[in-house]
């Protein structure tokens, strides 16, 4: 690792480095996209060199492919893996119950994609990331570019019936230009400030025609691996949170997705 790395490097670093320990041979690995993700990557890339590490990656973005490809990481597609044994990836925010933001770099479809083909999701993270309620963090919804401006009026409107702080919205840029996705669609960010009900406005925002796509991850998340600015890296599991928590999530939804790659 590079010497003279900030802090919040560091943890992101130290975070990736103790996901990237439940990585075993022959397992089909799905790889996240980031700052924190591309931690992972290189890590993966370091046990492939150094312990014959075998396993096959499918990225979420462009920019990890490539990455992971520098590496050594023999990437395939998510149709030719079909399932995945594990997604490592990082996160804008997360709150106690593992729910989280994501799509701060874009990102957030093929994301949630691959994490919800996988039997497990390892989220890694310093301990900035975590919050007593999601939306500090600006919600990225992604649109399909027909009708974008319509869309975004629908979902303002949609806002106004959820326990949110803010409703205001934005069309990512870059630039000059619309900050366009892998897919070649656009993304509107939500400055909620506080989000009441995740679950309820995760469902409700893919209602709106012309949403692709939003970044909560909502009961898809089964782990998360926290670097903290001190060095000490926390592991959190969803097992081990509350009993009335864990009952409620699989009672409510469980993994519906979790046969299919059986
Ligand atoms: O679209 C991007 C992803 O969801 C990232 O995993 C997320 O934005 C966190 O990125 P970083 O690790 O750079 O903070």
């Amino acid at each position: 690792m590079p010497e003279n790395l900030s802090q919040i490097d560091q943890a992101k670093a130290n975070a990736a480095r103790k996901a990237v320990e439940f990585v075993e041979s022959g397992m089909k690995v799905g790889l996240g996209t980031g700052s924190t993700a591309a931690w992972m990557v290189r890590r993966l890339g370091e046990r492939i060199r150094d312990e014959g590490l075998q396993i096959v990656g499918v990225p979420t973005s462009g920019r990890t492919a490539a990455l992971a490809r520098e590496v050594g990481i023999r990437v395939i597609t998510l149709d030719e893996a079909k399932w995945l044994d594990l997604t490592i990836d990082g996160a804008d925010e997360f709150d106690a119950e593992m729910n989280l933001i994501k799509g701060g770099g874009g990102a957030l479809l093929q994301e949630k994609i691959v994490a919800t083909a996988s039997d497990k999701m390892i989220v890694i993270a310093d301990a900035a990331k975590e919050v007593a309620h999601l939306g500090a963090f600006p919600l990225p919804v992604e649109v399909i570019p027909f009708g974008a401006e319509v869309t975004r009026g629908l979902v303002e409107e949609l806002l106004g019936a959820f326990d949110v702080m803010g409703r205001r919205t934005t069309i990512r840029m870059s630039g000059d230009e619309p900050f366009r996705t892998d897919e070649g669609n656009l993304i509107i960010d939500l400055h909620l400030g506080r989000i009441g009900n995740p679950r309820q406005l995760a469902l409700m925002l893919n209602q709106v025609p012309g949403v692709v796509e939003n970044g909560l991850f909502v009961d898809i998340c089964d782990r998360i691996v926290i670097g903290h600015a001190d060095g000490r890296v926390e592991v959190r599991d969803i097992h081990d949170l509350s009993i009335e928590v864990s009952e409620t999530l699989i009672a409510e939804t469980g993994n519906i997705f979790s046969n299919i790659g059986d």
